[in-house]
């Protein structure tokens, strides 16, 4: 037992003494030290009467006493509510600018991710006229330019020196929601897109993110917004973009724009996951400072509280059938069947199409599918018009659809981590919620609860 303790020990000493997150309370919005009275209205037009223990917690870094001084590293589990954890206290911050530019930045993995945490911060941001962007690659580059880049003399009839064109470009937003692939595109291209008064970068899904180089996005923007006596330009020129339409975006020390006399802050950064690498390789990368480390409880990774988690035990010629009965007993219920690749999900979706019993609307969701099928496809299932979406792993991190009651595992998850953000698409925002997985009699091995 101690040595199975000893060996889930993180490496990076911060790590070992973390904030607790399991022993925050859900807070009453008028409990809530600060928050700025619009914002308490967005949220409530949201539904939102208090906020969940994440969010208790980092508000009190933020906020609170924290006073965004630390960056932190978040570890909360599916459903939890990171998204709000981070928008609400940058959103808040934000509020009292002066000049709109771009100054917070959050990147996501994926188009649907970047979607949905837009919406959150669309929800909010308003209140306080502030204005969210995304950048996706859902629109063409020029229309998401428009949506981007302000020229204030152009819009006012003026004729313009093309000199001084650079100058005259705006951001029209002051929150960035974006993909690394997209947001490369306009650091490389995109004139008047500048990083150079970034104060707050999101790395959410930060173990998916760090995964994948995607153009060196990370070194490119940790690059891109350090201050100048931090900035030694010789060492970016390995991995900085030849075009380069951001060279301006190098930050200045000096003067924070719209804040007369203020010094311009350090870029705070905010990592989450509920599956949060402990790697100090890995973490290396982000070159966070002075991190604090809000995990919830003592276990490395934790299911929701109101998962019931069940194994089934069948032979592996009979699963379709079992699946079959399953789907039958849970009724109209929304459910996601997992499968282990995307030929699989196409095959057994086909299948279960063509088992006449189920009366109900059973879509495909898979990587195979165009980005437009499979937006439509989430569309109606978010609006329940399919009650069973058959996926591939593309679903598993973060989607959040509300009222899917069961996940079953069609195949077994091949990586704990994998299970966790399977059955995480369920039991979200403490509603109860059910994960079914099916296994070979050899596989029952499978500890579902070993972590
Ligand atoms: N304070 C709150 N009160 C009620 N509902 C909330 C609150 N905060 C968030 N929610 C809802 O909880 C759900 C889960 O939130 P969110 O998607 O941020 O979870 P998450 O922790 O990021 O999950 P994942 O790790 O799967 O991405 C969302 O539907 C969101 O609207």
């Amino acid at each position: 037992m101690e040595e199975a303790k000893k060996k889930s020990m993180p490496v990076l000493p911060w790590m070992r003494s973390p904030v607790d997150v399991s022993l925050f309370e859900d807070c009453p919005l008028d409990h809530l030290p600060c928050l700025d009275p619009r914002l308490k209205v967005a949220l409530q037009n949201m539904g939102i009467s208090s906020l969940f223990p994440v969010q208790v917690a980092v508000w009190q870094e933020t906020i609170g006493p924290g006073l965004f001084e630390r960056d932190l590293c978040i570890n909360s589990p599916t459903g939890s509510g990171k998204t709000l954890s981070y928008a609400l206290p940058i959103v808040q911050t934000l509020s009292n600018r002066a000049v709109r530019c771009l100054r917070a930045l959050v990147v996501l993995p994926t188009r649907d991710l970047a979607l949905q945490v837009k919406d959150v911060f669309a929800a909010i941001a308003p209140a306080v006229g502030l204005s969210v962007g995304l950048a996706v690659g859902q629109s063409s580059i020029a229309d998401e330019i428009s949506e981007l880049i302000k020229r204030p003399k152009l819009e006012a009839g003026i004729c313009y020196d093309p000199e001084d064109l650079l100058q005259e470009l705006q951001s029209a937003v002051d929150i960035l929601v974006a993909t690394p692939g997209r947001l490369m595109d306009h650091i490389n291209a995109t004139r008047g897109f500048t990083l150079e008064h970034l104060c707050y970068l999101v790395v959410d899904e930060t173990d998916r993110l760090l995964r994948e180089a995607y153009q060196a996005w990370l070194p490119t923007v940790l690059q891109l917004t350090r201050s100048d006596n931090e900035n030694r330009f010789s060492d970016a020129s390995t991995f900085l973009p030849s075009a380069f339409g951001s060279l301006k975006t190098i930050r200045r020390c000096g003067v924070e724009r719209g804040f007369k006399d203020k010094p311009n802050p350090r870029l705070v950064k905010m990592v989450l996951s509920a599956t949060l690498t402990q790697d100090p390789n890995k973490l290396a990368q982000l070159d966070l400072h002075h991190p604090l480390f809000l995990t919830t409880g003592e276990t490395r990774y934790k299911l929701p509280e109101r998962l019931e988690s069940y194994k089934l035990i069948c032979e592996s010629k009979l699963k379709p059938l079992y699946l079959v009965a399953l789907l039958q007993s849970l009724g109209e219920e929304k459910c996601i069947v997992f499968t282990s690749s995307v030929e699989s999900t196409h095959r057994l979706c086909t299948l279960l199409n063509h088992f006449g019993e189920l009366r109900i609307k059973i879509k495909e969701y898979s990587g195979l599918q165009r980005q437009s099928v499979r937006s439509k496809t989430l569309k109606a299932f978010r609006e329940g018009k399919i009650q069973v979406l058959v996926s591939s792993d593309a679903m598993t991190r973060g989607m959040d659809v509300e009222g899917v009651n069961n996940v079953v595992n069609y195949d077994k998850p091949a990586y704990i981590k994998t299970y966790i953000h399977r059955a995480g698409r369920t039991a979200r925002a403490g509603q109860l919620g059910r994960c079914f997985t099916l296994l070979h009699k050899d596989e029952v091995c499978f500890h579902l609860d070993s972590f």
